[in-house]
C-alpha cells in the first residue's frame, strides 16, 4: 500500500465484564454489602486498565475510554450531563430501584440483549457536566500509555433514547439546553489532551423524523469549532436515507457499519468529503465468525489507495462479543477455526491493518489459514442435515394453524382448565438461588453425581410447586431450576449448536448470557422438558405449564449461523420446539407456554424491514405451537414489550395467553390491546422483578385496576413481568403473596362478564 497512508485501528468498545466476570462478582459482593465502593471501584480500575493493555497488545491504536461503565454507558452519559446525580447511591437506585425509589425504565439497546437504562427527561430537565468521571478515565488510560480515544453517547442519539411522562413532550425539544454541555465536554476532554472523540449516534441508522434531522445539523454545526475532532460514530446498520445527512455534519470522521451494510460503502465513498477520516467497521462486533479476511482486503484496499488514511474497526463495540475464544479449551480444533471473539477480532482487525500498512505479503500465512478456516466451514459435513432441510424447506401452510378459531379454543379450555377469574401464574422461573447455581457447578465439574443433581432439582421442584399450591396460584410452573439459561438451556440439547463455557456477553448491569452458537442445521434429538413437566405436574391436581423458548428467541439470543438467511434457520428451530410441544402435550399438558421474549427485539431497526421480519417470525412461532388440540392452552411470554407497532403480528401469532412487561410502564401498552380489539387472554405483568423492591397488593390493584380499564375483565391474567430467576426468595415470596391477594380483592370488586370463567 502506499507509504504514506496511514491505517490505525480502532475498537470502539470492549466487554467490561472482565475475562472471568470480575465485575459482576464486584458489583454483588458490593450490592450485597459484603464488600465497600473502595473494593468495587478499586476492581473495575484494574479490569479497565487490563482490558486497554490487552487491546493495545493486540495492536489496537485508538483504546476506547469512558466505555467502562459500572452498570450501563446510557447512565453515565445521564450522570455526565447532570441527568443523575453522580454517586454510587443514586446511580444505581436509579438502575435498580431502592426502598425509596423505583428503578428506570430499562429497554433494549437497540436490535441487541443489552440493555440500557432509559433516561427519563422532564420538559424543565436542565443539564450540567459532571465530566469528572470520563476525565479520571482519560488520566487513568494516558497513565497506562495507551491512546486514547474517549467515547461518548452523542446528543441525538441520547435524546431521542430518552422518554418523558410528559404526555406529548419530546425531548428532542431538549437540544438546545443540552448542546452547551456537550462544547463544555469537548473543550474539558481537549484540555486534558483528547485528540479525538469517538461521539457514538447509533440513531443514524434508524428511520428519523425531520425534528431528529434538523437536531443533527443543529447540533453538529455548533461543534464544528470543537477542539477536538469528532468521530461520528454509527453503528447496526446502514446509514440509508442517513447518508447525505451524515455526510454533511462538520464533523472530521465517520465510522459506518460494513457487516450489518457492505452495500453502503459505496454511497459513502461517493459523498464523502476528501478531508473526512473514514472508519471501516469490517469485523462483526456482533457476532461469533471469523472473518473472511482477503474478501474485506479486496473491498478495502481500494479505499487506503484513494484516501490514504483509514481506521479499521469492529462493525460495532466488541460489548456484544464473548471475551476470549482461547478460553474455550473444550471445542474442537475445526470448530475453533471457524471463530473469533473480542480478543480474536482485534487479532483480525491488526491482520487487516498489516496487510494494509505492508502489503499482503507480510500476513500471507495469516490470510491463508483464515481462507482456509473458511474453506473447512463451506464444506463441512457437520453443517448439512439433509432430513431437516427437506421438512424446514417449505411448510404446509396446514401446519401453521390451530384447529378452530380462538373463542371455541378458549370455550374449550375454559371447560378443560375450570380456572377463576383473573387466574394468578407466574412466568416460569423461580430464583436461581446461590445453591442451585452451585449444585449446576458441581455437577458439571463432577463434584457431585448425576443421581445427586437430578434428585436436588426434584427436591426444589417440589418445594417450589407445594409452595405455589400453598400461596394460591392458579396455574404453577415448575421453576426451570435445571435450567442455566431459557435459551442456552435447550440450545445444549439441539444438534447444529455449540455452547461456551466462558463465553458471557453482558445483558444487563451484572447479568450476563452466555449465547449458544449455531453452527449448523438444527434438530432435536430427544425430548427437552418432558421429564421434568412429568415430574412437576405428578406434584399437584393444578395445572402445570409446559415452558419452552420460542424458535425466534432462541435464534435471537444465540450466535446465528452467517451462511444462511436467519429465518431458515429460525425454521428448523420452530419445527424441533413443534415436536416437543406435541411431546409434552402427549404427556398431558394442560399448558405449554412458548416463550418469546425477544420476538421485539429481533425487529429490524427499520420499518421497511419489518413486514418480512414479522412475517417469518410469527410464521415460525405459529409452526411451534399449531400442532395441538383445542383443549391445550398455549401461553406466549414477552418482556420489554414495546410493541404498540406490531400489535397486528402479535395477534397473528395466536397464543391463548399471552403475558408482558407492563409494569415499569404503568399498562400503557395496553392500550394497543384494547385499540387492536386483541380477542385472546393477557397476563400484563403486575410486578417489576427487574427490581428487588418488592411491591404493595395496592401497588398491584391499582394497576390491575388500570388494566380492567382497557381491557375486558375476563381477558385479563395476573402475573409477574417476567421469571423469578434473578430475585432472590425472600422478595419473591411477598410480592407473590400480595399478587395472589390482590387478585383476590379485584375478584370481589370487579364483576367478570364470562359465566364460564368461574370455577
Ligand atoms: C430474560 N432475559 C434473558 C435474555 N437473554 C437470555 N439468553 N436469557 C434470558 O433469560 N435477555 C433478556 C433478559 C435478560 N435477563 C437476564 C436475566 C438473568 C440473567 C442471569 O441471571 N444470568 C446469570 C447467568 C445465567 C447462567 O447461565 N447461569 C449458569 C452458570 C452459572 C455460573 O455462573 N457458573 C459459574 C461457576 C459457578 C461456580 O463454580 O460456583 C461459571 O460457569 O463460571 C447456571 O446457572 O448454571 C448471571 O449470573 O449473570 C441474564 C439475563
Ligand atoms: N420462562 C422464562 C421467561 C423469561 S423471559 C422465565 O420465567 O425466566
Ligand atoms: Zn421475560
Amino acid at each position: 500500500m502506499s507509504s504514506t497512508s496511514n491505517i490505525q485501528v480502532a475498537t470502539l468498545g470492549f466487554p467490561r465484564i472482565g475475562p472471568k466476570r470480575e465485575l459482576k462478582a464486584a458489583l454483588e459482593s458490593f450490592w450485597s454489602g459484603k464488600s465497600d465502593a473502595g473494593a468495587l471501584i478499586a476492581t473495575a480500575r484494574t479490569l479497565r486498565s487490563d482490558s486497554w493493555q490487552r487491546q493495545a497488545s493486540l495492536g489496537a491504536d485508538l483504546l476506547p475510554v469512558g466505555d467502562f461503565a459500572l452498570y450501563d454507558q446510557v447512565l453515565d452519559t445521564s450522570v455526565l450531563l447532570g441527568v443523575v446525580p453522580e454517586g454510587l447511591d443514586a446511580y444505581f437506585a436509579t438502575a435498580r430501584g431502592s426502598r425509596t425509589q423505583p428503578a428506570a425504565e430499562m429497554t433494549k439497546w437497540f436490535d441487541t440483549n443489552y440493555h440500557y437504562i432509559v433516561p427519563e427527561l422532564s420538559p424543565e430537565q436542565n443539564f450540567a457536566l459532571h465530566p469528572q468521571g470520563l476525565l479520571d478515565a482519560l488520566a487513568a488510560a494516558e497513565e497506562a500509555g495507551v491512546t486514547p480515544r474517549p467515547v461518548v453517547i452523542g446528543p441525538v442519539t441520547y435524546l431521542l433514547l430518552a422518554k418523558s411522562h410528559t404526555e406529548g413532550f419530546d425531548p428532542i425539544r431538549l437540544l438546545d439546553r443540552l448542546i452547551p454541555v456537550y462544547q463544555q465536554l469537548f473543550a474539558r476532554l481537549a484540555e486534558a489532551g483528547a485528540e479525538w472523540v469517538q461521539i457514538d449516534e447509533p440513531a443514524l441508522v434508524l428511520d428519523l423524523s425531520d425534528a431528529a434531522r434538523t437536531a443533527y445539523r443543529t447540533a453538529y454545526a455548533a461543534f464544528a469549532d470543537a477542539p477536538v475532532k469528532l468521530m461520528l460514530t454509527s453503528y447496526f446498520g446502514a446509514l440509508g436515507d442517513n447518508t447525505d445527512l451524515a455526510l454533511s455534519l462538520p464533523v472530521a470522521g465517520l465510522h459506518v457499519d460494513l457487516v450489518r451494510a457492505p452495500e453502503q460503502l459505496d454511497a459513502v465513498l461517493a459523498g464523502a468529503r476528501a478531508d473526512l477520516l473514514l472508519s471501516l467497521g469490517v469485523i462483526d462486533g456482533r457476532n461469533i465468525w471469523r472473518a473472511d479476511l482477503a474478501a474485506i482486503l479486496n473491498r478495502i484496499e481500494p479505499v487506503v489507495a484513494a484516501r490514504g488514511s483509514v481506521v479499521i474497526a469492529p462493525s460495532c463495540s466488541l460489548l456484544h462479543s464473548p471475551i476470549d475464544l482461547d478460553r474455550e479449551t473444550e471445542f474442537d480444533d475445526e470448530l475453533r477455526s471457524w471463530l473469533a471473539f473480542a480478543v480474536q477480532k482485534i487479532s483480525e482487525l491488526n491482520i487487516l491493518a498489516r496487510a494494509l500498512r505492508e502489503g499482503r505479503e507480510a500476513v500471507a500465512a495469516e490470510l491463508d489459514a483464515a481462507t482456509a478456516a473458511l474453506d473447512t466451514r463451506r464444506r463441512s459435513p457437520r453443517i448439512d442435515r439433509a432430513d431437516v432441510r427437506a421438512r424446514a424447506s417449505d411448510p404446509d401452510p396446514a401446519l401453521l394453524r390451530r384447529g378452530s378459531e380462538f373463542a371455541e379454543r378458549q370455550r374449550a379450555q375454559r371447560e378443560r382448565l375450570k380456572l377463576p377469574a383473573f387466574p394468578t401464574t407466574t412466568i416460569g422461573s423461580f430464583p436461581q438461588t446461590e445453591q442451585v447455581r452451585k449444585a449446576r457447578a458441581d455437577h458439571t465439574a463432577g463434584r457431585i453425581d448425576d443421581a445427586a443433581y437430578e434428585q436436588f432439582l426434584r427436591e426444589e421442584t417440589a418445594r417450589t410447586v407445594a409452595w405455589q399450591e400453598k400461596v394460591g396460584l392458579d396455574a404453577l410452573v415448575h421453576g426451570e431450576f435445571e435450567r442455566n439459561d431459557m435459551v442456552q438451556y435447550f440450545g445444549e440439547q439441539l444438534d447444529g449448536f455449540a455452547f461456551t463455557r466462558h463465553g458471557w456477553v453482558q445483558s444487563y448491569g451484572s447479568r450476563c448470557v452466555r449465547p449458544p452458537i449455531i453452527y449448523g442445521d438444527v434438530a432435536r434429538p430427544a425430548p427437552m422438558t418432558v421429564e421434568w413437566w412429568r415430574y412437576a405436574q405428578s406434584l399437584t391436581a393444578k395445572p402445570m405449564k409446559g415452558m419452552l423458548t420460542g424458535p425466534v428467541t432462541i435464534l435471537n439470543w444465540s450466535f446465528v449461523r452467517n451462511d444462511q438467511p436467519r429465518q431458515r434457520t429460525c425454521r428448523q428451530i420452530a419445527f424441533a420446539i413443534r415436536d416437543e410441544v406435541l411431546d409434552l402435550e402427549a404427556a398431558g399438558a394442560p399448558m405449554i407456554q412458548i416463550d418469546e421474549a425477544a420476538l421485539r427485539e429481533g425487529l429490524p431497526l427499520r420499518r421497511s424491514e419489518w413486514d418480512a421480519y414479522l412475517e417469518w417470525a410469527v410464521a415460525c412461532f405459529r409452526i411451534a405451537a399449531s400442532g395441538v388440540a383445542d383443549t391445550t392452552q398455549i401461553h406466549t411470554h414477552m418482556c420489554y414489550s414495546e410493541f404498540n407497532d406490531i400489535i397486528a403480528a402479535i395477534g397473528a401469532m395466536d397464543a391463548d395467553v399471552i403475558s408482558i412487561e407492563t409494569a415499569r410502564s404503568k399498562m400503557e401498552l395496553l392500550e394497543a390491546f384494547r385499540s387492536h380489539g386483541y380477542p385472546a387472554e393477557i397476563g400484563p405483568g403486575v410486578y417489576d422483578i427487574h427490581s428487588p423492591r418488592v411491591p404493595a397488593v395496592e401497588d398491584m390493584t391499582e394497576l390491575l385496576e388500570l388494566a380492567t380499564k382497557r381491557l375486558s375483565p375476563d381477558q385479563l391474567w395476573v402475573n409477574p413481568d417476567c421469571g423469578l430467576k434473578t430475585r432472590k426468595w425472600p422478595e419473591v415470596e411477598p410480592a407473590i403473596v400480595a399478587m395472589v391477594e390482590a387478585a383476590r380483592r379485584l375478584r370481589e370488586t370487579v364483576k367478570t362478564p364470562a359465566p364460564s370463567n368461574a370455577g
